[in-house]
């Protein structure tokens, strides 16, 4: 009989010394599993297609990282607490997060459970500056779906709520991003709008800077007349983003400006025109009428408004009030970065009727961006992406399925519809690189491990899809026939050493995945980092002493697995 040498696994494509990703997922989502307690400066490494997170002292963003991939997932506000905290709408966020907090442990969304964490989120978005009408629907519609929707397989009545609370900020917030409208033929004209000092003219560069990487040339228009220093900064600001500007002085109308300034880009065929326009401390009639006569010399594509988003439910006032007045197309939010409580942020829609399509973060030409309500309802309750990423682990590992599986490494008889089931999780997340670049921290995994992970995934996966139901479910089948890996390479095309290396990775995972399981099990840290260490270790060892090494685990990990049966023959055995 065969034997297969464990010095022909390579720890390249998937590296022993830690489950797989989705195996992760499983036993953060599986309700047995306890929290492993990771010292606090446990290592972090990328080894293959399998990411073993851990944390440095220095570096509070992977500290908490590592404290959420390793969380039991128990609850939701845990897993947040031990998440970078987002800086923007702090207070917003800590608020909610005491509703969910006080739904730790129970078992099914009830009209009395939920009584108080509902007046946590009312007390937040009032806090936060929301309009009362707005919080008023928000607090029902989110309580109604509360009750009224099954406990959904797999998610907790804590995680449940977060995910309603969530879905219904990005309806407040427009639900889709709202993207500019550009003229189908001739310049796309934007007229900006807006009181003193929110920001307009530094918005004109902005927006120029930002058209100008999608690829479009830009005329700005200064049709501010009254302020003499606008025109001058627009020329400067101009200057540095390297677009022209359109200037007459201040001795004549802002409307005439703003048409011979169209005049000049369709001369130039330029794409878009913008032009900025006069503040005034507070709406006033003449200010209007003025708009009013703008927007008719030059009949704009998108005439935005922008407002300051530390006014706070103000701004969704002024949209109104404008929209009604003049006709917008939607909001520019400003001043993100500072003092805002997110009170505008969730009001203008709502109120409004009308998109925030673009925010100013900061000082910056850089500083303006799109408005994606999910990112901003990712970033209120303060668990960014990762919200998404536990959204899609949920949806392919079931809490069976996670159970399932821990009872299987536990018994030793993880096979290879397991690892399968695995592989395809992986699959069905999107790509590892899609999955990794969902977990803040990971940045620092390179394109190229990531396409190697994704290609060692794709080789497994046809090798076990070769195999017979007998083969996949008892894996010794393979380590003890030559014939069975060389038909399988043959069929795969793939090579035997592959199939020997895939066999022989198999049974290092069911050691490392027990290890593991009692580590997490007893959550033992003095288990852990020896685990760690030895693996190490393990890895930083010559071949010859790896190989020792392994073979006295697997012939270890054979005994225990299968005290029923004939000792095993061919797996690191000379027979
Ligand atoms: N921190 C921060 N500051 C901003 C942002 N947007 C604008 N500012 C600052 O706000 C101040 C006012 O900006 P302006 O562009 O002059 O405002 P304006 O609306 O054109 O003012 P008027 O011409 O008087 O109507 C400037 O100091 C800008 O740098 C932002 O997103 N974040």
């Amino acid at each position: 009989m065969e034997t297969i040498s464990f010095s022909a696994v390579s720890s390249r494509h998937l590296s022993p010394s830690a489950p797989s990703l989705p195996l992760r997922i499983a036993l953060r989502i599986s309700r047995g599993a306890g929290r492993p307690r990771l010292p606090a400066n446990s290592a972090s490494s990328w080894t293959g297609s399998t990411l073993s997170l851990g944390s440095s002292p220095r570096n509070p963003f992977t500290r908490d990282v590592a404290g959420w991939v390793n969380s039991s997932s128990r609850n939701v506000s845990r897993q947040s607490s031990f998440i970078v905290r987002a800086e923007m709408f702090g207070q917003l966020t800590s608020g909610l997060e005491s509703a969910w907090n006080k739904l730790r442990g129970v078992d099914v969304l009830t009209k009395e459970n939920i009584a108080e964490p509902m007046r946590d989120i009312r007390r937040a978005l009032l806090e936060a500056d929301v309009s009362l009408p707005v919080v008023r629907r928000f607090v029902q519609s989110v309580g109604e779906q509360a009750v009224g929707v099954g406990l959904i397989r797999g998610v907790r009545p804590d995680q449940q709520l977060v995910k309603i609370v969530r879905d219904e900020l990005v309806q407040l917030m427009g639900g889709e991003v709202s993207d500019l409208v550009f003229a189908k033929s001739g310049p796309t004209v934007i007229l900006l709008a807006g009181l003193q000092g929110v920001g307009k003219t530094t918005v004109c560069a902005k927006l120029a800077f930002y058209l100008k990487k999608l690829g479009k040339s830009c005329l700005l228009v200064a049709a501010d007349v009254y302020r003499p220093a606008a025109i001058d900064q627009l020329v400067i600001l101009s200057e540095q983003v390297g677009v022209p500007v359109y200037t007459e002085g201040t001795d004549i109308k802002p409307s005439q400006i703003a048409k011979h300034g169209l005049e000049e880009a369709k001369k130039k065929t330029i794409d878009v025109v913008i032009v900025d326009t006069a503040g005034r401390l507070q709406i006033d009639k003449t200010m209007m009428d003025e708009l009013k006569e703008v927007k008719q010399a030059v009949n704009p594509v998108e005439v935005l408004l922008v407002v300051d988003a530390m006014t706070g439910q103000e701004a969704a006032a002024l949209v109104t009030t404008f929209n009604i007045e003049i006709g917008i197309t939607g909001a520019i939010l400003t001043k993100l970065d500072g003092d805002s409580r997110g009170g505008a942020a969730l009001s203008v829609k709502e109120v409004s009727g009308k998109p925030i399509k673009l925010v100013s973060r900061g000082e910056r030409l850089e500083d303006l961006e799109p408005f994606y309500p999910d990112r901003m309802a990712g970033r209120i309750l303060g668990m960014g992406d990762v919200l998404s990423f536990v959204e899609k682990a949920q949806e392919v590992m079931q809490q069976e399925d996670a159970e399932e599986l821990q009872k299987k490494i536990m018994s030793a008889k993880f096979d290879f519809n397991d690892f399968l089931k695995q592989t395809r999780a992986v699959a069905q997340m999107g790509s590892m690189s899609r999955v990794i670049g969902m977990i803040p921290g990971m940045g620092k995994v390179t394109p190229a491990q990531i396409r190697e992970a994704d290609k060692s995934l794709k080789i497994m996966e046809s090798m076990i899809n070769v195999m017979t139901p007998e083969e996949r479910e008892k894996p010794e089948l393979l380590a003890e026939s030559a014939a069975r890996r060389k038909r399988i390479a043959l069929e795969s095309g793939k090579t035997e050493q592959q199939v020997s290396q895939l066999v022989a990775q198999l049974f290092q995972m069911r050691i490392r995945m027990k290890n593991l399981m009692g580590v997490m099990e007893g959550g033992s840290i003095p288990a852990l980092s020896n685990l760690e260490e030895s693996l190490r270790a393990e890895q930083k060892a010559p071949p010859g002493t790896a190989r020792r090494k392994r073979r006295s685990e697997s012939r270890r990990q054979f005994a225990d697995s299968a005290s029923s049966r004939p000792s095993p023959r061919g797996f690191g055995s000379k027979t």
